[in-house]
């Protein structure tokens, strides 16, 4: 099982998802957002984690100078692009980079799943999250699900992370329904709008990984 926990800022917070067993830490490159991080910083967090831990960058329909500016400052592992990139736009981050790309996808309906088979050739993995809802600011990390039942016992082309509104209460409930091998959460680990909870990432992670509380 995958644990990422998204939206990381400070120490605490990486130490606490390291000591759980996260899998994967993520850091948001996204000015907008209330998770916003700079790369300097981010480089700071990520020489804390264990080498077993990946570091996630996330992107947001960023252009290849602004990465090319994080890379310089934060060793990424796993780029997460969480805007509108087309199929090709993947592709070619992953070209030019040289590292692996998990593409972000808001899932709603059975139609959106029907572009997982386009995007899979150009990318390592997927991220099935919600759509944002109506009226929100970002294009993730809203604290909002989707019907889980669309995945049920389907194929996904690569692997996969299920994301949107999980929590510490109901993240064994969505594995179990979806089947998925690994999930993401930023939101769910929060005692306030970005600002993450080393409690909360501890009882994520023991939910996630079926250990005892
Ligand atoms: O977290 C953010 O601020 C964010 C900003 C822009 C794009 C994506 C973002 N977060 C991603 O969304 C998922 C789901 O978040 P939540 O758990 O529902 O709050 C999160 O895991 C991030 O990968």
């Amino acid at each position: 099982m995958q644990v990422k926990i998204c939206g990381i800022k400070d120490a605490e917070a990486t130490d606490a998802a390291c000591q759980a067993g996260a899998t994967l830490l993520g850091f948001v490159f996204y000015p907008p957002s209330p998770r916003a991080i700079g790369p300097e910083w981010a480089g700071a967090l990520i020489a804390r984690m264990p080498k077993a831990v990946t570091p996630v960058g996330l992107f947001v329909d960023a252009d290849d100078d602004t990465i090319a500016g994080v890379l310089e400052l934060a060793p990424l592992r796993l780029l997460q692009l969480h805007g509108e990139e087309s199929p090709e736009r993947c592709a070619a981050v992953r070209a030019r980079f040289g590292l692996p790309v998990m593409k972000a996808l808001g899932i709603a309906t059975e139609a959106d799943l029907g572009l997982l088979e386009a995007y899979a050739p150009a990318v390592d993995r997927f991220l099935l999250d919600a759509k944002p809802p109506a009226g929100a600011t970002l294009p993730g990390g809203n604290a909002a699900s989707f019907d889980w039942s669309l995945l049920a016992g389907r194929e996904i082309p690569r692997p996969w992370l299920l994301a949107g509104g999980l929590t510490p209460g109901n993240v064994a409930e969505a594995i179990r329904a979806t089947g998925a091998p690994g999930v993401d959460v930023s939101s769910g680990v929060e005692r306030a709008r970005g600002v993450k909870d080393a409690a909360l990432i501890a009882a994520f992670v023991h939910a996630a990984l079926g250990k005892e509380g």
